[in-house]
């Protein structure tokens, strides 16, 4: 088992609220073999889209990203589009800096698993605080940005991005020893572990296991939000306190 060390990261639209002081708008918990992160936005993220697997090995040489975000605040995102749209569209909105009128903006409550494969368009809004799991990859296509002088990635994103309405997937959790898996994709698998007095985890896979909330304990020392470790397949781990974790696994892609 191995303790991860949290990595700040400052970001034109961060706030406050993770503990690192203004403007730090993630936090990177792990980075392998599942990228972990906290975001915390004061201000809308880009209007972006991620590549499948298949166009960033043959475009970037990279592997693609899909992720999952767990709402901790509640608050708006944005999820695909409201209705069929063209490239010429999204094109001419993105430019004339129109593209809102057409996206699905829904409001999301704290508990709340949202999946976001490759091809969805989506953003993060202000105040919405998510725990984030996703394949270890950078690539990020930005179709809009609010005016803020970013690198836009239009035409890529326009190439990669699912143009009609995509529904928010609804998951029902199934119970797993400790806990519930919330999620099980072809990339990742999400679980929430409820600390209430003791918890004992013996993972099959590996498992990115981070505190969320409340207090814990682990062979006597203490540990706090966002505490995050690594255990290897099978090892087995004992943690008492009152919370709850969130944990995260590879999937079988
Ligand atoms: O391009 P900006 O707006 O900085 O957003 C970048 C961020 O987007 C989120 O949806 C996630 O994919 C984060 O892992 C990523 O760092």
């Amino acid at each position: 088992m191995r303790r991860l060390n949290p990595k700040p990261v400052e970001r034109v639209w961060g706030g406050s609220a993770l503990g690192f002081g203004p403007g730090v708008g993630e936090v990177w918990l792990a980075e392998a073999p599942l990228l972990v992160k906290l975001l915390d936005p004061a201000d809308w993220l880009s209007v972006q889209v991620h590549p499948p697997h298949a166009y960033a090995q043959r475009v970037e040489g990279k592997p693609g990203k899909y992720e999952a975000w767990y709402v901790l605040a509640p608050g708006e995102i944005v999820y695909g589009f409201a209705r069929r749209v063209s490239q010429e569209e999204v094109r001419r909105r993105a430019e004339a800096g129109t593209l809102d009128a057409v996206l699905h903006r829904v409001r999301v409550a704290p508990g709340q698993v949202v999946y976001l494969p490759a091809g969805v368009v989506h953003a993060l809004g202000p105040g919405t605080r998510v725990y984030e799991v996703q394949t270890p990859s950078d690539l990020t296509y930005r179709l809009y940005d609010y005016g803020r002088p970013r690198e836009l990635h239009l035409e890529k994103a326009l190439e990669v991005a699912l143009l009609e309405p995509t529904p928010l997937p609804a998951f029902a959790p199934e119970p797993v020893a400790g806990g519930e898996r919330l999620l099980q994709t072809p990339y990742f698998q999400l679980y929430r572990f409820p600390l209430r007095g003791r918890l004992r985890l013996k993972p099959p896979l590996a498992l990115l296991l981070t505190l969320l909330e409340g207090e814990a304990w682990l062979s006597g020392e203490a540990l706090l939000p966002p505490a995050t470790f690594l255990l290897e397949p099978g090892e087995e781990v004992q943690l008492e306190g009152e919370g709850f974790f969130l944990g995260a696994s590879p999937g079988g892609a």
